[in-house]
């Protein structure tokens, strides 16, 4: 890339980051899932963080909700370090993040209003008529006013991770994680959240962070994406950036194919030998 191309390229800056990670290491058991890796999470904008299955992306989601807490290394949420807040100080710094998780269903026994509610009752003090109108307006936001009166049961999958999308903005959040959104949904219910996510980024003015293996619609709602494999990002940029990039891993994982220079296999003894052998394999 000339230098004057480069000049012209976005690149999140100190003053408009929300999130930075500084040379954070994580590791499961003897299995290093990050090692020094360092990023930033632009203010007001869609980033993925994108790569291979078993990479860490959930990992890095729960590490930035402190969650889960670093060997080493910093995560500072506008200057606070989330791994050394206290529970207390955590739980205030929750407020200001949304969680959408792919696992993260409704709450069975409660209809549509009580699970958006739900968050505004644990977190706040607010009197009952202010929470219905905080929680008819989010509705409205997904387009599921109507539905403010159905159990969970009586919604489709699209529905469903709509509602959940209402719930995680009920405390008007500062930072909204997206964990898989569109697993499972079918093209249209897919395209409608594609669009609802990059939709109440813009009104709401949030920075959304997404995690998701539909490749084609995160980089269609991106504005930056780091990719990361082998516990570090091995790129980073906006769509049109990672699209020119030549490296194979990159092309690869941009182009959605299944196999390349990130094999398909988790690391694993030989199988032949392990078919063979006797040994323990649980
Ligand atoms: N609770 C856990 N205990 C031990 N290891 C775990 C646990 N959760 C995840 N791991 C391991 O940590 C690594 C990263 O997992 P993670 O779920 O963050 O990956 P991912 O990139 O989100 O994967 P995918 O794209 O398949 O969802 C994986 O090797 C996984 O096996």
């Amino acid at each position: 890339m000339d230098a004057e191309k480069r000049a012209s390229v976005y690149r999140p800056s100190p003053q408009d980051t929300i999130i930075e990670v500084t040379d954070m290491t994580f590791s499961r058991g003897s299995r290093k899932i990050f090692d020094g890796v360092s990023l930033r999470i632009p203010k007001g904008k869609v980033t993925a963080i994108m790569g291979p299955s078993g990479t860490g992306k959930t990992t890095l989601l729960k590490l930035i909700g402190g969650q889960l807490l670093p060997d080493s290394g910093e995560i500072r949420l506008e200057g606070q370090n989330i791994p050394g807040l206290s529970r207390r100080e955590l739980f205030v710094v929750r407020e200001r993040m949304g969680m959408l998780f792919q696992s993260g269903a409704l709450f069975t026994d409660m209809n549509v209003f009580d699970n958006v509610a739900f968050p505004i009752r644990v977190h706040t003090q607010l009197p009952e008529d202010m929470i219905r109108d905080i929680v008819l307006m989010k509705l409205n936001a997904v387009g599921l006013r109507g539905a403010v009166k159905l159990m969970p049961s009586e919604l489709s999958g699209g529905m469903a991770r709509r509602v959940a999308l209402a719930r995680a903005i009920a405390l008007d959040p500062d930072i909204v994680m997206y964990d898989e959104p569109f697993t499972g949904q079918d093209p249209i219910a897919m395209g409608v959240l594609v669009n609802l996510i990059k939709r109440l980024n813009e009104a709401l003015g949030h920075s959304s962070i997404i995690v998701s293996h539909d490749i084609q619609e995160t980089l269609s709602i991106a504005d930056y994406i780091y990719l990361l494999s082998d516990g570090k990002v091995i790129a980073e940029g906006t769509p049109e950036e990672l699209r020119q990039v030549e490296s194979e891993k990159v092309r690869q994982f941009v182009e959605g194919l299944p196999d390349g220079p990130v094999p398909f296999h988790y690391p694993a003894p030989d199988y032949v030998e392990q078919l063979m052998s006797t040994g323990e394999t649980r």
